[in-house]
């Protein structure tokens, strides 16, 4: 039998998701999501397609361990374990790959060393990927595990863009330098943009705007990326769910020495409480949404702020690019909120940027334009895929290998 399925893990610093794809015809076989790792409340919900059954456990998962070994016991009940003989590889979302891993990778002790020693400038994201890798490794040590990495499409940005103005030697030998995130979800964005516009990559000049919970801002063109707001870590660019993105670095010297606050306690004021839940309080843009409309000042500023940020990176980008063909939003605000795209385009149409707002507002559905009819530059819905674009990159490294012996 030729195997044909991929699963893929998508481990998070304190969640897992995970989707079973048949790559014949892209189909979903299983999907599913373990949160709040680590804590008592954990809880994994996991859903069948082939049988349409979802089904919940409750309490405790202590960490990404049990957490994987949880999913391999629900995928089991389905007939679906990790055991299959259709499983053709794992393909694991790994956010730090540094300068190493400029393509997704099949796993070996030296990949797994290298991602290690990235653990420094991905605190959050790295320990949780390697655990999900070691412990898929146990459970199927003769299966291909890949490595799809966030940062390898911002590989191609030219020196002059992933370099911070500080001295060379001293950024060279502590890897200080723009990797820039999300690369996978910026990749899969652009080209599906440019077949919007029934156009190839290499023919086209696009901003994707990945607004979710963490989010960035990229700079592809034809098809490959030349800047994005992402920074040594993701902690850099546009206002975030709970991260501030950009500030004057001097903030963090005013806070040490002028506040009193301790290094960890201002990396987890940027990180984890900052960013429109810092502003306001919130961080689901369906919260501010309503709170706004209820008149909520607070919610308004936050919303003002994001805005604000979001245009000053459309220009950026549009500055170097030269010439834009599209700006496609996409991720849980970008491909969900019209009322943030309405507002981040509003007052560009000397950039040609123009938003119809009957096709703003139609909700759901692929990927779709929502400028007017004739615009100059095209503005976009393009809902990401991370999970099939890791899934097609890992079964393709699998079906090269096979085929190359
Ligand atoms: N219908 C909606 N309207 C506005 N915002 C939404 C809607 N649905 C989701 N969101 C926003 O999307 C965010 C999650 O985005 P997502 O891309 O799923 O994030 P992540 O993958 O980083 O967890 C939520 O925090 C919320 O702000
Ligand atoms: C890199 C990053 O920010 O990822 P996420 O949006 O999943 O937190
Ligand atoms: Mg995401």
């Amino acid at each position: 039998m030729h195997a044909t399925r991929v699963l893929v893990l998508n481990s998070g610093s304190s969640s897992v998701k995970y989707q079973l794809i048949d790559m014949r015809d892209a189909s979903r076989l299983a999907v599913g999501l373990v949160e709040r790792i680590g804590e008592q409340t954990s809880r994994l919900r996991h859903t069948c397609l082939a049988t349409n059954s979802t089904r919940e456990r409750q309490g405790p998962i202590a960490d990404h361990d049990t957490a994987l070994k949880a999913v391999a016991e629900e995928l089991a009940r389905d007939g679906l374990g990790l055991d299959s003989p259709e499983l053709a590889a794992i393909g694991h979302r790994v956010v730090h790959g540094g300068m190493f891993f400029t393509q997704p990778t099949v796993i070996d002790d030296e990949v797994l060393t290298e991602i290690e020693r990235l653990i420094p400038v991905a605190p959050l994201h790295n320990p949780a990927n390697l655990t999900g890798i070691r412990t898929a490794m146990a459970l199927r040590p003769d299966l291909p595990q890949v490595a799809v990495f966030d940062t390898a499409f911002h590989t191609t940005m030219p020196e002059y863009a992933a370099r911070y103005a500080i001295d060379p030697a001293l950024a060279d030998r502590f890897r200080v330098r723009r990797y820039g995130f999300h690369g996978t979800s910026h990749a899969y964005v652009s080209r599906a943009t440019a077949a919007l516009l029934g156009k190839a990559p290499e023919e086209v000049n696009v901003i994707v705007l990945h607004l979710g919970n963490g989010a960035s801002a990229s700079a592809v063109r034809g098809g490959r990326c030349v800047d994005t707001s992402m920074g040594l870590t993701p902690l850099e660019g546009l206002v975030m769910g709970t991260r501030s993105g950009d500030l004057d670095p001097a903030v963090i010297f005013h806070l040490q020495r002028v506040a009193g606050m301790s290094m960890d306690e201002i990396d987890t004021l940027l990180n984890k409480r900052s960013g429109l839940f810092g502003l306001c309080g919130d961080n689901d843009m369906r919260e501010i949404q309503r709170r706004m409309d209820e008149g909520d000042q607070r919610a308004r500023l936050a919303f003002e702020i994001y805005i604000h940020r979001l245009k000053k990176y459309i220009g950026a980008y549009y500055a170097v690019l030269g010439t834009v063909d599209a700006v496609a939003f996409t991720a849980g605000i970008g491909e969900n909120a019209a009322f943030v795209r309405e507002a981040a385009i509003a007052g560009l149409e000397g950039l040609g940027l123009e938003v119809d707002g009957e096709r703003n507002a139609v909700r759901g559905g692929g990927a779709r334009l929502i400028s007017p009819e004739g615009a100059r530059v095209a503005v976009a819905v393009v809902p990401t895929d991370e999970e099939l674009e890791i899934a097609t990159r890992t079964y393709e490294l699998v079906g090269n290998r096979t085929e190359n012996g």
